[in-house]
C-alpha cells in the first residue's frame, strides 16, 4: 500500500471507529456488529504498525472506548479501568498462551470467567459500606452512577463484619436478565418507545439516566469479578474471587480453574452451547492467568493487561434479499418501518422480518430496494439488518424512502424534537391507532375480555360498531344486527357479551392499564392504583403529588398529566363509569396489628435494602399509621431510603419535619 493510501486509511478508520464508539459506549445504540467493530479494530491496528507515522495517539486502538458525560460529576480511578483483548477463534487463543508462556514460563494457571455482556462498573467500600459506584469512561475518568447503582439489590450497600479491608475497590458487570428485558422492551414498544437491541444496550442506557425513579423500575443484576487494594492480600485472582462470596458479594459461581489452554478451550466450547440455558448474555469467555505476581511480570499495553484475553462467541449471521419496507402504525401513533424478508433460517427459526426502527436506520444502512442484506440474531432477540451487501446491489436500485404521510389515514407525520420515531398525529381519526387501543383495551393483562379477539375488534370496527372504548359496553343494543352478519354466530355473539359485561368487575388497576396512557405500563399501572385508589385522586394529583408516588419520575408524571388534560379522556372516563367499570381500588379488609402509630401521618421516600415501600406502606396502615400523598406541615415524618429526590429532602427540611429511617419506624413498633 502508498503511504498516501495509507494515511488516508488511518484517518477514515480512525474517525469511524470513534464515531462508533459514541454510539455505543454514550447513546448505547451501536449501529455496526461487535464483530465488524473488531475486525475493523485490527485492521486499523495492522496500518498503524505499517505506518506508525501516521498513528494517532488517541487512535482507538489505544484508548478504551467510553468517555465521562456532562451530566455526572466525573471521577479519577484509583487504577485505570482498561480493556480486553479479543480473540475470535482457537488459533488466537494459542497464541496468546504461546506469548504468556514465553514471558513466565509454563507453571501456570487461568481462571476462565463468563464474559457477562453488560457495562463495567467500579465499586468503592469504606468501612464495609459503599461509598461510590463509578464507570468505566474512558479508562482513566468515570461518571459517579451511585445513586443509581444503589437500586441494585444484589449488591450490598453494607457488609456484614468481616476480614475485608476498611478500603477497596471491587469491580464488576452491571447487567439486565433477558427476562426483564423482554418485558421492559415490549412496555417500551406498546408505548411506543423504541426499543433497545439488546439487554446490555438497555442496562447501559439505564445506569446513565438521570431520574432514579425510573432507575428503580428497571431491575438489574451485577457479578463482580475483580479486587483492587493498596496492599495485596492475596497471592491469586482465584483466592480473591472465593473471598469476595464470603464477604457477601454477588461472584458468579461458572467461573474454573484450569491447568491449562486445553482445559480452557474446553471450557469454551462448553459454554458455546450452554450459554443459552443461562439467564443472561454472556459475549464470550474471559481468561486471566491467577498468580498475582505473574499478571504483574507480564503487565499491561496501554489499553488493556497482558495477562488476560477474552474469547468472543460470533453471532450467526445469514444474507438474504430484502423484499419491501413497510410502514406499521402503533397504538401511540409511533410508526415503525419493517423490513419484508426473503425467509431465511436463522439461529433455529425462520426469519421474514426485520425491525428498522426508524428513518435513521434507514438512512444508517443506505438501504435501496432489492438489496442483499446481512441479517443476525446474536443476543438480540429482534433480527436485526446489520449491513448490505453492495457487491449485490442492483444497477440503478433506488434508495428506500421514508414516508412523510400515514399509510393508514394519510395525516402528515410528525417527528418530535430529539425523538428519532415518526408519529401520525391523527389519534381520533387513524384506524389503526384507535383499534390499537381498544386491541390493549381488552388484552389479557388489561380487560381480559373472553370471546373477543383482534380481528373481531377490527371486523365491529370497520362496520361502524365501535368507535371508543366505551362503544363495547353498549353493543349489547346491536346484538340483532351482530347476529346477521358473516363469521358471527348466535353463540359467539352471546359469548362476547357476556365477556364484555363480565370485564365490568376487573379490578381498577386493569382498566387503568387498559386504558393505555403513555408509560402507563402494567407495573405503574398497579402502583399508581395503590397510591391515588380512585381515578378522581389520580387525574386531579398534582405534578409534586405524582413523583411521591413509587416509580413514578419525571416522565411518566408528565404523560399523565397530559393525558388528563384532554377532554376527550374525560368525557370517555366518564361515560366509562356509567356502564360500571371499577375506577375505584377494592380496599382490602385491614386488621390493625397495633395502635402503635394511631393518629400520625407518613411518607415512604426512596428505595430501602429491607422492604419495598409497598410494604412498610403496610406496615405503617396496619399499625394505625396514615400515609399521606405530598409533603406538608401536616406529615409527621418522613421515612427516607436511599435515592431520595432532593426536592423533597429539601420541602421536608424546610417545614422540620423529621427524617427518619426504615428501621427507626421498626423501633417506633417496638
Ligand atoms: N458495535 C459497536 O459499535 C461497538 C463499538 C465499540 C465497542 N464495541 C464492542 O465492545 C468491545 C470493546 O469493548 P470493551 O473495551 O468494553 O471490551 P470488551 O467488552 O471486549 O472487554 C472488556 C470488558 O469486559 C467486561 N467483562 C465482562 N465479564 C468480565 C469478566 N468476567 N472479567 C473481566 N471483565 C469482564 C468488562 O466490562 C470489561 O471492561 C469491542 O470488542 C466491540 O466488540 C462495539
Ligand atoms: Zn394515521
Amino acid at each position: 500500500m502508498l503511504p498516501t493510501e495509507a494515511k488516508k486509511k488511518i484517518d477514515e478508520l480512525t474517525a469511524e471507529l470513534k464515531q462508533h464508539n459514541y454510539n455505543y459506549y454514550v447513546l448505547a445504540m451501536p449501529t455496526i456488529a461487535d464483530y465488524d467493530f473488531d475486525k475493523q479494530l485490527a485492521e486499523l491496528a495492522k496500518l498503524e504498525q505499517q505506518f506508525p507515522e501516521y498513528a494517532y495517539p488517541d487512535s482507538p486502538t489505544q484508548r478504551v472506548g467510553g468517555e465521562v458525560t456532562k451530566e455526572f460529576v466525573n471521577v479519577r480511578h484509583r487504577w485505570p479501568m482498561l480493556s480486553l483483548g479479543n480473540t475470535y477463534n482457537a488459533q488466537e487463543l494459542l497464541d496468546f498462551d504461546q506469548r504468556v508462556r514465553k514471558a513466565i514460563g509454563d507453571n501456570l494457571e487461568y481462571v476462565c470467567e463468563l464474559k457477562f455482556d453488560g457495562l463495567s462498573m467500579s465499586l468503592t467500600y469504606e468501612g464495609g459500606k459503599l461509598v461510590r459506584a463509578v464507570t468505566r469512561g474512558d479508562g482513566v475518568r468515570g461518571d459517579d452512577v451511585t445513586t443509581n447503582i444503589r437500586t441494585i439489590h444484589t449488591i450490598p450497600k453494607q457488609l456484614h463484619t468481616g476480614n475485608y479491608p476498611n478500603l477497596f475497590e471491587i469491580r464488576g458487570e452491571v447487567f439486565m436478565h433477558r427476562k426483564a428485558f423482554e418485558r421492559l422492551n415490549n412496555e417500551r414498544i406498546e408505548n411506543g418507545e423504541i426499543p433497545y437491541a439488546n439487554p446490555r444496550n438497555f442496562a447501559s442506557g439505564t445506569v446513565k439516566m438521570q431520574d432514579s425513579a425510573e432507575v428503580a423500575r428497571r431491575p438489574l443484576d451485577c457479578f463482580l469479578y475483580g479486587l483492587y487494594t493498596e496492599k495485596t492480600l492475596f497471592k491469586t485472582h482465584w483466592e480473591s474471587l472465593e473471598a469476595l462470596k464470603s464477604w457477601g458479594f454477588h461472584v458468579n459461581n461458572s467461573s474454573k480453574l484450569c491447568k491449562n489452554i486445553d482445559e480452557v478451550l474446553e471450557f469454551i466450547n462448553h459454554w458455546d452451547k450452554e450459554r443459552f440455558t443461562l439467564s443472561y448474555d454472556i459475549d464470550g469467555i474471559v481468561i486471566k492467568v491467577n498468580n498475582y505476581s505473574q499478571q504483574q511480570e507480564l503487565g499491561f499495553t496501554a489499553k488493556s493487561p497482558r495477562w488476560a484475553i477474552s474469547y468472543k462467541y460470533k453471532a450467526e449471521r445469514v444474507e438474504t434479499e430484502l423484499l419491501a419496507v413497510t410502514y406499521q402504525v402503533g397504538r401511540t401513533g409511533a410508526i415503525t418501518p419493517v423490513a419484508n424478508l426473503q425467509p431465511v433460517q436463522l439461529a433455529g427459526t425462520t426469519v421474514k422480518r426485520a425491525t428498522l426502527h426508524n428513518a435513521n436506520e434507514i438512512i444508517r444502512l443506505d438501504l435501496h430496494e432489492g438489496d442483499s442484506v446481512f441479517v443476525e440474531k446474536g443476543g438480540e432477540i429482534i433480527p436485526k439488518i446489520i449491513s448490505v451487501n453492495i457487491d449485490k446491489r442492483h444497477q440503478n436500485a433506488v434508495a428506500v424512502e421514508y414516508i412523510t404521510r400515514c399509510p393508514a389515514c394519510g395525516a402528515a407525520l410528525q417527528r418530535k424534537e430529539g425523538e428519532a420515531a415518526h408519529y401520525c398525529p391523527n389519534d381520533e381519526g387513524c384506524p389503526p391507532q384507535i383499534m390499537g387501543k381498544m386491541q390493549h383495551f381488552i388484552g389479557r393483562k388489561a380487560m381480559d375480555i373472553e370471546g373477543l379477539g383482534g380481528e373481531t375488534i377490527e371486523t365491529l370496527y370497520e362496520k361502524g360498531f365501535i368507535r371508543h372504548i366505551s362503544d363495547l359496553y353498549k353493543l349489547y343494543e346491536h346484538a340483532d344486527d351482530l347476529k346477521q352478519m358473516e363469521r358471527f354466530g348466535e353463540k359467539s355473539i352471546t359469548n362476547m357479551l357476556a365477556g364484555i359485561e363480565k370485564s365490568k368487575a376487573q379490578p381498577f388497576e386493569k382498566v387503568l392499564f387498559g386504558l393505555g396512557i403513555r408509560y402507563v405500563g402494567e407495573t405503574v399501572a398497579k402502583k399508581l392504583a395503590l397510591h391515588f385508589k380512585n381515578i378522581d385522586a389520580l387525574a386531579s394529583a398534582t405534578y409534586d403529588q405524582l413523583i411521591i408516588a413509587e416509580e413514578i419520575g419525571d416522565r411518566i408524571a408528565r404523560s399523565i398529566i397530559d393525558y388528563f388534560e384532554a377532554e376527550e379522556h374525560r368525557d370517555e372516563i366518564e361515560k366509562l363509569k356509567k356502564y360500571g367499570l371499577q375506577f375505584v381500588i377494592e380496599e382490602k379488609e385491614v386488621t390493625l396489628a397495633s395502635e402503635k402509630l394511631a393518629g400520625k401521618t407518613f411518607i415512604i421516600s426512596g428505595t430501602f435494602d429491607k422492604f419495598s415501600r409497598d410494604e412498610l406502606k403496610d406496615i405503617i396502615e396496619q399499625n394505625g399509621g396514615k400515609i399521606l400523598s405530598s409533603i406538608s406541615a401536616k406529615l409527621n415524618y418522613l421515612v427516607a431510603g436511599d435515592n431520595m429526590g432532593p426536592s423533597k429532602l429539601e420541602k421536608a427540611t424546610k417545614l422540620n419535619i423529621p427524617i427518619i429511617s426504615d428501621d427507626e419506624l421498626m423501633a417506633m413498633l417496638g
